[in-house]
Order: C-alpha cells, then sequence, then structure tokens
C-alpha cells in the first residue's frame, strides 16, 4: 500500500447530496455502512474473468476502515465463494464480521462464520446450460466466451474478435433464450448475464441497510448493475438516511452521470477507503455496543 499521508484531504463530493453522506459518515461512522462492488471497483479490470483478483491496495484499506465504521459488505454479480476468493477476503485482519452479498445478492457469506448461504438451483439456469452453445454458433460473435457460475451463465465478449459487435449481435438471441426460460439478461461490461430474476444489488442493499440499522451509507460500483443500489440509496436518501455515491471509472456514463464523487478506478476507490480510515483514526472510534450485521 502507498505510504498513508495523514494530511491529505479526502476527495470533495460534487453534490450537496453527497458532501451530506460524507460529512455524515465522518461524523457518526459507528451507524455508517460501506458497500462495494467487487469487479471494476475493487478489482481492476482485465480480459480473463478468472484472472480478476483484488487490487493490491484495496483489502489493506478495507482492514484498515471496516473496524472504524458500523459494517462493510462487497455486493457482487459473482457467486460469493468467488469474490471471497478472488477478494483474498477470508481471515483478512479487520475483516471479521465482512459480508460478501454474491450474485447480485442471492448468495450470502459471512466472514464471522465463514459459510456461504445460497439458493436453490434454478431449472431455468440447467436449461439455458444446454441450449447456449447452439445460440453462440448460430449468433456472429466470434471469440465470446461463457462464464459458468452455477446460479447463472454470463456470455463476454472481452476478448472476441470485435468486443462491442459481438455484445450487440447476442442481445436479441440471448434475451430470447433468457425469456423462453424464465430468466433475465443482465447486462455489463462486455458481459450479457443469464441469471434468475427477483433479486438485485438495490434489493440486497436495502435489506442490508434495513439489517444494520444505519443511519449513513457509502456505495461504490462502476457497471449498469450497480444502478439498482444507486437507485437504493437515492430512495434511502428521501426517508432521511444519508447517501454517498461514489462511480469507479468513466466507462458506464449513466452510472457516472448519478454519482457525487467520481473517481478514476480501484486504485482511487482503495484511496478513498484508506483515507477515510485515517480520517476516523484521527477522529473518532466505533463504540464496542454497536450492532453488527451478523
Ligand atoms: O458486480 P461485479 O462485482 O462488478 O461483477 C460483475 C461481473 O464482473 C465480471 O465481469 C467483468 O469483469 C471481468 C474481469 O475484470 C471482465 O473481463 C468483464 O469484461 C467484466 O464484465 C464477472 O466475470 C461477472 O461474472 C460479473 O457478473
Amino acid at each position: 500500500m502507498a505510504t498513508p499521508d495523514p494530511l491529505r484531504p479526502l476527495p470533495a463530493p460534487s453534490t450537496e447530496a453527497g458532501r451530506d453522506g460524507l460529512a455524515a459518515l465522518l461524523a457518526r461512522p459507528a451507524r455508517a455502512v460501506v458497500a462495494l462492488d467487487f469487479d471494476g471497483t475493487l478489482a481492476d479490470i482485465v480480459p480473463d474473468p478468472e484472472q480478476s483478483r483484488a487490487h493490491a491496495d484495496a483489502v489493506p484499506a478495507l482492514s484498515a476502515l471496516a473496524p472504524r465504521v458500523a459494517s462493510v459488505a462487497v455486493i457482487t454479480g459473482r457467486p460469493a465463494d468467488v469474490a471471497v476468493r478472488y477478494g483474498g477476503f477470508a481471515r483478512a485482519p479487520g475483516l471479521d464480521h465482512l459480508v460478501v452479498l454474491g450474485h447480485y445478492g442471492a448468495e450470502r457469506w459471512d466472514a464471522a462464520t465463514d459459510t456461504v448461504h445460497a439458493p436453490e438451483p434454478s431449472p431455468g439456469v440447467e436449461a439455458v446450460r444446454a441450449e447456449l452453445a447452439a445460440v453462440l454458433e448460430r449468433t456472429a460473435a466470434e471469440g465470446a466466451r461463457v462464464e459458468d457460475k452455477g446460479h447463472a451463465l454470463a456470455v463476454h465478449t472481452r476478448r472476441a474478435t470485435d468486443p462491442q459487435a459481438a455484445f450487440e449481435a447476442l442481445r436479441g438471441p440471448l434475451a430470447d433464450l433468457a425469456g423462453r426460460h424464465g430468466l433475465i439478461v443482465e447486462p455489463g461490461r462486455l458481459v450479457l448475464e443469464l441469471r434468475p430474476p427477483g433479486m438485485d444489488k438495490g434489493v440486497a442493499l436495502a435489506e442490508y441497510v434495513r439489517e444494520t440499522g444505519a443511519e449513513a451509507v457509502l456505495y461504490a460500483g462502476d457497471d449498469l448493475g450497480d444502478l439498482a443500489a444507486y437507485a437504493t440509496v437515492e430512495a434511502l436518501r428521501a426517508q432521511g438516511v444519508y447517501g454517498l455515491l461514489v462511480c469507479s471509472g468513466t466507462e458506464v456514463p449513466e452510472l457516472a452521470a448519478r454519482a457525487d464523487l467520481l473517481l478514476s478506478g480501484p486504485a482511487e476507490v482503495a484511496e478513498l477507503l484508506a483515507s477515510l480510515a485515517r480520517h476516523l483514526e484521527l477522529d473518532g472510534t466505533v463504540p464496542a455496543d454497536w450492532p453488527r450485521a451478523d
């Protein structure tokens, strides 16, 4: 991790709501939840999804911040156990109460117990798995690859000959395939994911904030799947919960346009988390009696 500079100021949110969110987090960290997406936010985007790993500064920053706020959660499209592995979250110092909500919140891993609660296998996913290769063969999407996530199937075009053209060519056929088997298509950064409906990052975040009773929430994401979590933070604000929306990178303009704080990517997200930890270290501590998420 880069040498900490305790005097370095925190980045300023560009909106009043974001400035209020940051002020609330700093004033009452014991009542604040920090929730983060994984790929593109805690981990740099790489061509091969299996090679994704948390940015070198991310876990040290989370380890420093987590004991100073009410709770920290990772909310990801990845299976929870995969995010835990690629993140290096298990048994990391300070992360003994970390929660990872995988498959857009359908799965949950708790560091306190090191266990994953997962949904029943979906018959729709099984049916799509059986037909997917034939659909890909019929579509002009050379080089598209399938990531079988168990409870969902993601079709990646980042390594296709023409990534954007392959993405567009696959949209219709995959929507049709998903629809025939009761699944939805979740679009992302050069990925189309076929997954069961009924859960998204917004629902997952709302439930988590309710569970923790938080009065302030920081949410950081980078992709279309994070829009639902942004909408939850916006709705929570209307109910008196403070919120700070952080966007990691500018690849997804729809998300960047709604952010209070725009950062360049995972390195700056990790720097923000580390800066928050340093400011809270200088300013105060979390009372021991604050109820945690577990
Ligand atoms: O919710 P997230 O944690 O952001 O996960 C969303 C999807 O991320 C992964 O795909 C993305 O990252 C890959 C690795 O950097 C990249 O190759 C790909 O182009 C991106 O779309 C992951 O593979 C998916 O399963 C997640 O749903």
